[in-house]
């Protein structure tokens, strides 16, 4: 089972995927962006405020290719659960606002960032959505980056409510704002119920 983690910076994913460790020993945990060769490529071009849009794009898109063939793929196969810190999802919301925000002529940019993935991706069986607004992600993550900006986050926030209504089923919302003991409470309970179904 893929069970993915996603929200806005700042949420508290990795606080909740490093808690999470003691809760599910045996899953593989793993994250994007890697820390790959494709993911220092990465971490060059979120630091590069004129970075551009559809090559950011492309370098998240290899991340992700050589994660799946070389990280989770595997694992998948030996019958391990894999709990990512943030998946494809990310790209959906981070590079859909960028390119909407540019001027880069692409009609409909979620959906053509999804038909990329389509082609060779492997979706998530869960998706667990931690909520919080633009202004306290932003806050909380410090405000360092292009992406880490309270209007963006919003833009983002938008595209994670779009991709929440297309596929309410995969996604389970935790509300973020609560305790870190409570988020991470909630959400080692979400895994266990996921794992044990
Ligand atoms: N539930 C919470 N309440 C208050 N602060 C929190 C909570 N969870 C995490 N934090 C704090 O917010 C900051 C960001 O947390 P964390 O790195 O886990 O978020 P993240 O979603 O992984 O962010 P990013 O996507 O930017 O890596 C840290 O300082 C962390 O201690
Ligand atoms: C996978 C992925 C990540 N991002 C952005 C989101 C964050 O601002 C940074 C780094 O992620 P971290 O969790 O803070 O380490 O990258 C993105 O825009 N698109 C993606 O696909």
């Amino acid at each position: 089972m893929l069970i993915t983690l996603e929200g806005l910076d700042g949420s508290g994913k990795t606080t909740v995927w490093t808690a999470l460790r003691d809760r599910v020993p045996d899953a593989t945990f793993t994250r994007e962006p890697t820390d790959s060769w494709y993911g220092e490529a990465v971490a060059r071009s979120i630091a590069t405020d004129d970075a551009d849009p559809l090559a950011e794009l492309f370098l998240l898109t290899a991340d992700h290719a050589d994660h799946l063939s070389g990280t989770v793929e595997p694992a998948l196969a030996d019958g391990t659960t894999v709990i990512s810190d943030r998946y494809s999802d990310s790209r959906f919301a981070y590079q859909a606002a960028t390119i909407a925000a540019s001027d880069v002529d692409v009609e409909r940019p979620l959906a053509y960032i999804r038909e990329i993935h389509a082609a060779f991706s492997r979706p998530p069986d869960a998706t667990i959505y931690l909520d919080i607004d633009a202004k306290t992600a932003a806050e909380r993550s410090g405000r360092t980056n292009k992406f880490e900006q309270d209007g963006y986050l919003a833009s983002v926030r938008e595209n994670y409510e779009r991709l929440i209504d297309a596929e309410p089923d995969r996604f389970h919302r935790v509300d973020a704002t609560r305790s870190p003991e409570e988020v991470a409470a909630r959400v080692g309970d979400l895994v266990a119920d996921l794992t044990e179904n």
